[in-house]
């Protein structure tokens, strides 16, 4: 029997798609979903354009033989993208430990790095590989990495002609996920697990 290529294709998006809520769900644990995130309309925003409308959605989309339910049938905006990763990173960032674990450094660093390879704005990214080189990510504490991913956003914001923001700020725009009884610590931490 023939093989439909386009099934193809969607197998192999899911398994990168898999890989990389993999890697994410290691810092972000389990309980992200329902939790909000703080700080989104703080008044440390330098952004006057946060409110792009979300992608439209139909309930059923036909492909060939497959229904494809719920899927996004526009194209997401870039600077909607843009938007989404920076408050993944900063907040992953805000929830980085002081004292991380081996894992959590390695994790990090791989994490950055795939972003660089997979994001999927192919300017962005190759953008972002250059900014890297000159700038190799910092995953020592806390504050190295907040500080460092301020800093390389910073290097984006200026390229694009956004103002510059202060880093000496970051905690304060970027707090950590409100989470009962550190539900929303990232997984390996020293705390839970102890040093790796
Ligand atoms: C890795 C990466 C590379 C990108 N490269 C490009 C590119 O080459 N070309 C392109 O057109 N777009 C690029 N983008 C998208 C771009 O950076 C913006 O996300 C997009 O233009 C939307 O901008 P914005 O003004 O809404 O605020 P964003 O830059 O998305 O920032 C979101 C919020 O973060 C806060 N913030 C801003 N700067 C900092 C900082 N330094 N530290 C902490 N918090 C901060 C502000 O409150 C702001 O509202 C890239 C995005 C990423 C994640």
């Amino acid at each position: 029997m023939p093989v439909n290529p386009l099934l193809a294709l969607f197998e192999n998006f899911e398994q990168v798609s898999n890989f990389v809520q993999h890697h994410l769900s290691n810092f972000i644990g389990p309980h992200l979903q329902s939790s909000g995130l703080p700080g989104s309309g703080s008044l440390l925003s330098i952004s006057s354009s946060t409110k792009a409308p979300l992608a439209k959605t139909t309930s059923s989309v036909q492909l060939g033989d497959t229904a494809v339910k719920g899927k996004s049938t526009t194209p997401v905006p870039k600077e909607e993208l843009g938007r989404a990763t920076w408050t993944l990173l900063h907040t992953l960032a805000a929830q980085y430990p002081d004292n991380p674990t081996r894992q959590q450094k390695k994790d990090v660093k791989e994490l950055v790095q795939i972003l660089s390879r997979m994001y999927p704005c192919r300017e962005c990214a190759d953008h972002f590989k250059d900014i890297l080189r000159a700038n190799p990510v910092q995953t020592g504490s806390h504050a190295e990495f907040s500080q460092w991913l301020c800093h390389v956003h910073n290097v984006v914001n200026r390229s694009l002609d956004k103002p510059v923001f202060p880093c000496e700020r970051v905690d304060a725009r970027w707090g950590k996920l409100e989470c009962e009884q550190k539900a929303c610590e990232i997984i390996g931490s020293t705390s839970l697990f102890g040093k790796i």
